[in-house]
Order: C-alpha cells, then structure tokens, then sequence
C-alpha cells in the first residue's frame, strides 16, 4: 500500500485519542504459540508491540509455544496428551517445556524487539518467585495453578524502560517448577498488574459459533454467558483456558479481553488504535 506524505500523517493523527487513552497504562498480550506461524508475522508483531512501547504504554508479553514443545516432544519419541486444553506434564516434560520455552521462545522474542530499537528483558515467572503455584489436578502432573502473583520485579522492569518477556512456567514448595498454560499466566497477570486491556494473540478470528464457518464470529461475549457457551460445547479445547483467563482478568477489574487473530497483520494494533473491532471482546 503506497500512501501520500498527507495520508500517513491523518493516520496519525486518527490515533491520537487511542494513544492518549493508554499513555501510562499497561497492556498485557498473550502471544500463543500457533500465531508464532512464519518470520514475517512475528517481525509485524514484534513491531506493534515496539510501537506501543515508543507512544508510551506499558506492553507485557506472555508467550506461549504449545506447538514448538510438542514438535520437541515428538523427536524425544515422547507424545504429547492433553487434557482440557491442558498438557499432561511429567518430569521429562516439564525439562522439555523450560528447555523451549525459556531457552528457545523467551530469547527469541527478546532478541526481535532489541532489534527494533526497544530493550526487552526475558523471564520467567520463576524469577524472583514472581509466580507462586501448586499441582493444578494429579491427573496432569506437574501442571501449576497460580496462587500467587508478585509483580514487583515486573515493575522493576517496566519503570526502567524494559519490555518484559514472560515465559509460563511458576515455582512451588520444595523447588518444584511447574507448568503453567501460557493464557492463564496472562489472565492472572493481567488483573494482578491492574492492566488496562487483555489481548490473546491466536489463530482463529476469535470465538466461532461454529468453527467450520468464520462468519459465526462472537465479537462480545459478557462473562454471564461463558458458561453456557462451554456447557454446549460451543468452546472447547484450547479455547477453554483463553476464555477462563479472560472470565478471570475482567472479573478481577481488567477493563476489557480480546481474542484476536495473529494472523491478521497488525491485529494488535488494529485493535488498539482503531474502532474496527477485532476478533472477540470479553467483558463483565
Ligand atoms: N468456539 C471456538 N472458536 C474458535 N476456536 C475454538 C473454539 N472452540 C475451540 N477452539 C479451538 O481453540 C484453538 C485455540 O487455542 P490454542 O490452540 O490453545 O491456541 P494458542 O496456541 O494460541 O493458545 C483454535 O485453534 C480452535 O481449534
Ligand atoms: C499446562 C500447559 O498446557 N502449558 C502450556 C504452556 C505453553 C502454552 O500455553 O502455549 P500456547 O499458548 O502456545 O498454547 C503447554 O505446555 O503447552
């Protein structure tokens, strides 16, 4: 798209209200593992979120990688079994989610946004004891529900001028680590840090009345109505914890959720600086 000097400028100044609204305010992003699809996306991606830095809001990212763990799983002749959306976690697979997630994903992320001229420190939510958690259900292993959030080395972060890069992955008693879906992480995080808006970066427009057709869109879902859309199997699999942790963030005073489509080249910033709409709001 080619646009004139003058065009590009009236961009701007469209965006102006939106980047008023959120100067100073934070912004959580889940960046799901099945939206990490080709170099040029995440470059797109990458940049929003640097864009969002330079204007003056907060980004906090949780990253996600299911499909990478499961590829590595898959070569360690090990299969990959879920449960409600959930990764059954033995002790090998907690090794191999910290090996990708920490090791490969977090550093990946954190190099493409030094890239853009912005400096973003990745951890994870074993750091300074940041995210406190216990065995979620024995049936999953080590999978971790959060009891706790502590957010001060996040602050830390963000009041130096940093970018922080979260890998889901908690601490427990006894040293143990657990692993925690990447969507519950944020939801949590989200209220704890009092973030302005939730966005769950996917692979789908956003929640579908029926999957098969992308025209059955849900663009609002009030939290009243998440139970029911789940009890008729409207919402399943990996969807579950994304509108858990969405029921979660707006009902602990994160103004709005959005479930949208990384896919869709600068979705985020689409969604943060324009009225269109994007993909699936969550509110109270
Ligand atoms: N009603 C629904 N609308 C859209 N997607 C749904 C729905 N119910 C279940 N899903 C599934 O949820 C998936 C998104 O969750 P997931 O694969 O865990 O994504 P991510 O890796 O981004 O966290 C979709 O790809 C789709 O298969
Ligand atoms: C307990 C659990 O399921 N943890 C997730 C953590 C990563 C994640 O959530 O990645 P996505 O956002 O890409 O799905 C997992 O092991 O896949």
């Amino acid at each position: 798209m080619n646009l004139s000097p003058c065009q590009k400028a009236s961009i701007l100044i469209e965006s102006l209200p939106y980047i008023k609204t959120f100067y100073n305010q934070t912004v959580v992003i889940k960046y799901g593992g099945n939206a990490m699809i080709n170099d040029e996306l995440k470059q797109t991606v990458i940049k929003d979120i640097a864009l969002m830095k330079f204007v003056g809001m907060n980004p906090v990212v949780v990253h996600g990688g299911g499909p990478e763990i499961s590829h590595m799983m898959k070569k360690l002749g090990k299969e990959p079994k879920f449960i409600d959306g959930l990764r059954v976690t033995d002790e090998e697979t907690m090794e191999i989610t910290e090996m990708i997630l920490l090791g490969k994903i977090n550093r990946q992320i954190v190099s493409l946004i030094n890239e853009n001229g912005i400096k973003a420190v990745g951890i994870s939510g074993k750091d300074g004891g940041m995210i406190q958690a216990v065995q979620k259900d024995p049936k999953l292993g080590l999978v971790g529900e959060i009891k706790k959030i502590d957010t001060s080395l996040i602050d830390t972060i963000t009041e130096k001028g940093y970018i922080p890069i979260i890998s889901p992955i908690g601490c427990g008693e006894n040293g143990k680590t657990y692993n925690i879906n990447a969507d519950e992480v944020a939801g949590r995080l989200a209220a704890a840090l009092g973030a302005k808006k939730l966005v769950l970066i996917t692979d789908v427009k956003g929640v579908m009345k029926d999957q098969r057709d992308t025209s059955s869109i849900i663009s609002h879902i009030k939290t009243a109505e998440i139970r029911k859309y789940i009890e008729e199997e409207i919402i399943g699999g990996g969807m579950i914890p994304k509108i858990q942790c969405c029921f979660d963030a707006v009902t602990m005073g994160v103004e709005r959720a959005h479930i949208i489509d990384g896919r869709k080249p600068h979705s985020i910033l689409l969604e943060i600086f324009t009225n269109e709409g994007i993909g699936t709001m969550i509110t109270t």
